[in-house]
């Protein structure tokens, strides 16, 4: 990491700007902040990353001071925003408006004015949206969009076929994951760092990072009749209120305690760390429950099983989401065991504890050749190139 603060953001022209609103939890910035440091690391690119929440950054990215307005981090010039601070924006050779964030309009009519005299200076205006592995993304894919101000705007849609704007995945990351799952001394030395140091390499281990839900409750009491030792790793969030709901007791005390002993089950309240090290605790377990999009996409990568508790939207359309991932998913997987792991997701994601229940039991006994599914489904997600690689490609071809 070099850590020389940007004095402004007056970089080059050829430089990138990425807007990203906070509206939520951390995944916004989460994919933000990731796709930020890729270019920078593996294109050379010159990246301002404008922020409108820093406290909420600083959760992923611990160095982050949320009071300064402008730092450097991985090469990253982060810039704190909202409608009435930008007042020195200079336009640079692309600009990703994340998530349909809105563009202040003083940016917009600074684009409108060179429109009008310098129209081959115009930034290409892109939206990357949230991913989505319905079969409408590659048809929406790339297409411009024609603004009322004669702007044109691009919709990027990340996915998981040719045909979309890919998937978030670093150059060497899948490398990476295999010398690190190839020692077990890596996931002991983490788990100590994290200070668990009684966890044995052959203990089961699970890591959740949910959204709240009781389906965690029928879970704990599953491994409770274990006779295996088995940990669940909880970093700080939201699963936490549905842990203290099953022990009754409050989040309060979960988060003093950081430990507690069900029988051969333990749990442990982890601090939340950085992306890298979110990254090694999820090729660190067996099994890693998520959520949202990023946590999501890093445990395909991971090449565990895991539960994809998906963001909740109206009208139950997130449930629309998560079917049409798991049809992909499960493409190349034996019908018996696709069919319980979809069933599991489903029941998750519903609160249906008795479903859950059933379907975790199979799957349980399921486990090698759903493990041996995930390890192979990164390089059949990835089609060949990730979402910076496409990225950049879309850029130069228009
Ligand atoms: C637990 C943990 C997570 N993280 C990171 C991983 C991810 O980048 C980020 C979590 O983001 P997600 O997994 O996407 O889940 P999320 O629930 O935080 O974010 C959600 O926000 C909503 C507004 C969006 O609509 C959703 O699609 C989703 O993005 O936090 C760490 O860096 N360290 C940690 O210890």
């Amino acid at each position: 990491m070099v850590n020389s603060p940007a004095s402004d953001n007056t970089t080059t022209a050829n430089h990138w700007d990425i807007f990203c609103v906070v509206v939520d939890n951390y995944g916004d910035i989460g994919v933000t902040w990731r796709l930020a440091k890729q270019l920078v690391d593996e294109y050379q690119i010159t990246v301002n990353l404008w922020v409108d929440d820093l406290h909420s950054f600083s959760h992923i990215l611990p160095q982050l001071n949320p009071y300064n307005v402008r730092q450097y981090f991985f090469g990253v010039n982060i810039i704190q925003w909202n409608k009435d601070s930008i007042i020195d924006f200079t336009p640079g050779e692309v600009l990703v408006e994340a998530f349909a964030c809105e563009l202040p309009s003083s940016i917009i009519n600074q684009l409108v004015t060179l429109k009008q005299t310098n129209p081959s200076q115009v930034p290409l205006w892109i939206n990357l949206e949230y991913l989505s592995a319905e079969d409408w993304v590659e048809g929406c894919h790339a297409l411009p969009s024609l603004q009322a101000t004669g702007l044109k705007k691009y919709f990027y849609f990340p996915g998981f076929t040719p045909k979309t704007g890919g998937l978030i995945c670093e150059a060497n990351l899948l490398q990476q994951r295999d010398s690190w799952q190839h020692n077990p001394q890596h996931k002991l030395a983490l788990f100590a760092q994290l200070g668990i140091n009684h966890i044995k390499a052959e203990d089961y281990v699970m890591s959740l990072f949910s959204y709240e839900t009781d389906s965690i409750g029928v879970l704990i009491d599953y491994f409770v009749q274990k006779t295996k030792t088995s940990h669940i790793l909880v970093p700080q969030g939201k699963s936490l209120a549905s842990i203290a709901k099953h022990l009754s007791c409050s989040v309060e005390e979960l988060i003093k305690q950081r430990h507690f002993q069900l029988n051969n089950v333990h749990i442990h309240v982890l601090p939340m760390t950085d992306q890298h090290g979110y990254d090694r605790l999820l090729w660190s377990c067996d099994f890693n429950i998520v959520r949202g999009e990023d946590s999501f996409l890093r445990a395909q990568w991971a090449g565990k099983p895991f539960i994809w508790h998906i963001y909740p939207q109206e009208d139950d359309y997130h449930l629309i989401k998560l079917r049409a991932f798991m049809k992909i998913y499960c493409d190349n997987l034996a019908p018996e065991i696709a069919n319980e792991w979809a069933e599991l997701n489903l029941a998750f994601n519903q609160d249906d504890l008795t479903k859950v229940a059933e379907h975790w039991q199979s799957i349980d006994f399921q486990y090698l050749p759903l493990l041996k599914h995930a390890k192979k489904w990164p390089i059949d997600a990835l089609n060949g190139a990730d979402l910076a690689s496409r990225l950049v490609r879309f850029v130069k071809n228009s």
